[in-house]
């Protein structure tokens, strides 16, 4: 069900999930974590950059936290540049700490069509790490392109382009406090 947009947001279809559905799920999920990985001395590692926000915010409700819980980060993004439709091509930067024998866990904002995810696990994984598992906000099920699925997920996402909350076109509306739908005339062009 969609929520009132802001009258400033005049680029935004139809809101989502507002602050409120982000911010109870958000304890949900951190608490769940908290609770698996009481032993495990787990590494965070956010995806780059749409992570930013979701994990910001992750992190301070995984209480209480594992002892030695490590919080690093990766930067991933799609050979598309400016747009943010996947073509299945996924450039990763490398990887910034010693992942062998740890317990990993990627946070991303939104699993499409699972390349992304995909090929940081294998590459986690072939570094040597324990385990990788994924959190995700938004778990977009209609686009995979292959059997990716995140051990803990927000919420089901539509097949429709989302922005806010850390999710950008071309790099903007990331800021936007809740998730909503990008009017289609603002991206029709590259369709
Ligand atoms: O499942 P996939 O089809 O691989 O798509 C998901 C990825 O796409 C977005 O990142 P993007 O490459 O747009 O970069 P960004 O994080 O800088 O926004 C999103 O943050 C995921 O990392
Ligand atoms: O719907 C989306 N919005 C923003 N970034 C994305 N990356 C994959 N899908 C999306």
């Amino acid at each position: 069900m969609s929520k009132p947009v802001p009258e400033c947001d005049v680029d935004v279809l139809k809101v989502i999930l507002d602050e409120g559905d982000i911010a109870a799920k958000v304890s949900e999920l951190g608490a769940k974590i908290a609770q698996d990985y009481k032993d495990l001395k787990p590494i965070l590692l956010p995806v780059m950059t749409g992570a930013f926000v979701f994990s910001a915010d992750l992190v301070r409700a995984i209480r209480p936290p594992p002892q030695g819980m490590r919080i690093e980060s990766l930067r991933a993004s799609s050979y598309l540049g400016t747009t943010t439709l996947s073509n299945g091509e996924v450039a990763i930067a490398p990887l910034s700490i010693d992942v062998k024998g740890q317990h990993v866990l990627l946070v991303e904002d939104i699993i499409d069509t699972g390349h992304t995810l995909e090929k940081i696990r294998t590459k986690v994984m072939g570094e040597g790490a324990a385990s990788c598992k994924v959190v995700a906000l938004l778990n977009k099920r209609e686009r995979r392109e292959n059997g990716l699925q995140p051990e803990y997920e927000g919420f089901d996402c539509p097949n429709e382009f989302v922005i806010g909350y850390g999710l950008d076109f071309d790099s903007k509306y990331r800021e936007l406090p809740y998730v909503g739908v990008l009017k289609e005339e603002l991206y029709a062009h590259i369709l």
